[in-house]
């Protein structure tokens, strides 16, 4: 029963395969192999539109490495206040960026709103060199604590991005969780809803190391190559992340692996919520599960080999904590299975 993270999940096997596959033979090194180029095809088929694709080997080089894209000296990138890469990235982008800055925006369910972002940028009013200036805004789809933005509310925040001229990226570490739950195309929720640049994952849903900076346009590509290598992320056999993806996005895999995931946290937010001593955080529509805890209840799933770990109430939250309770976060994975959601329940149940 791991649901610690996504992250502890290993490799499906038809990923391991690819790279059984892949594995021996020679081929051209450094993002310039045949194989390297059919992946790269096949991300132009599947977001509908030509794309620059840059193969990487971690959630937080692809968002750094996306944010670096856009700096400017002096320049500030918005991001929700708790996203992953303020919070979670060690100073990543900030490194990346030479002391250009991440400024957090408040906003409910980890999510900012047009309205937030909007006031959020007024705070750095044109040609007030003292604050710096608005270079980019980065989004997290599904967020960091498992929520979505509708395709609405993308809209939302890219009219605000074209308003002030401002490139807008999108953290896909569990992007095809997102989909599957929003049941869109890939197109649909990213660039014909003005995102310009996709940090794309396949780690977390399947993959090895396994992540992809996407490009929509050329207003980056020409940056991309060489921040990908100054910032040593590029491998010199980038066969080996392609073959990852080459399978990944087979016969649609990386659909099938995420919904299966989504579907287990569904099922485990029902086992949660109805179990006494338990309630929902809030509803899951990824495959994170946010779920208040007693006590009794936390160690009992514990104490049987559940894996789970405490999580920091959002800043926007409006949950109240008993005496002794926690908020705990659970991640299901496409290795979760219906016999540890079985468990679980049997073990709420006595
Ligand atoms: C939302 C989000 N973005 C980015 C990352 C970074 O990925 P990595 O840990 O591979 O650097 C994570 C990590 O799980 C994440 O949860
Ligand atoms: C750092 C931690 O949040 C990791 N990104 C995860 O999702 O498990």
């Amino acid at each position: 029963m791991f649901f610690a993270s996504d992250n502890w999940a290993g490799a499906h096997p038809d990923i391991v395969q690819s790279l059984v596959q892949h594995a021996s033979g020679f081929a051209q090194a450094y993002g310039t192999s045949d194989l390297d180029r059919r992946v790269e095809a096949r991300f132009a088929e599947i977001f509908e539109r030509d794309c620059q694709v840059f193969f990487v080997g971690t959630g937080t080089a692809a968002n750094a490495l996306s944010l670096t894209a856009f700096n400017k000296a002096g320049g500030v990138t918005f991001c929700h206040r708790e996203a992953h890469v303020i919070e979670d990235e060690c100073g990543a982008p900030e490194f990346f960026l030479g002391g250009s800055r991440l400024h957090g925006v408040d906003g409910p369910a980890g999510k900012m709103t047009a309205d937030t972002l909007q006031k959020a940028i007024a705070r750095f009013p044109e040609g007030f060199v003292h604050s710096g200036r608005p270079m980019g805004v980065t989004v997290t789809q599904a967020t960091e604590i498992g929520t979505l933005y509708s395709l609405a509310e993308l809209d939302a925040i890219s009219a605000v991005c074209r308003q002030h001229d401002l490139p807008l990226h999108m953290d896909g570490a569990r992007f095809a969780n997102a989909l599957a739950t929003l049941h869109v195309s890939p197109a649909e929720m990213t660039w014909k809803r003005g995102v310009d640049v996709v940090s794309f994952g396949g780690t977390k849903n399947g993959c090895w190391c396994a992540e992809a900076i996407i490009i929509f346009g050329d207003r980056f590509t020409g940056e991309l190559p060489y921040i990908r290598k100054r910032g040593a992320q590029l491998f010199s056999k980038t066969r080996f992340i392609a073959a990852q993806f080459d399978a990944y996005l087979r016969d649609d895999l990386w659909l099938q692996t995420a919904r299966h995931a989504n579907a287990m946290a569904r099922q485990l937010a029902d086992i949660l919520a109805q179990s006494p001593g338990g309630r929902l955080g809030w509803q899951p529509e990824a495959n994170e599960v946010f779920a208040v805890l007693s006590p009794t209840v936390a160690e009992r799933l514990q104490a049987a080999g559940a894996v789970f770990y405490p999580w920091k109430l959002p800043r926007t939250s409006d949950i109240t904590l008993q005496e002794g309770e926690q908020l705990y976060r659970f991640v299901t994975s496409f290795a979760t299975t219906s016999s540890d959601l079985d468990q679980v329940s049997r073990l709420l149940r006595n």
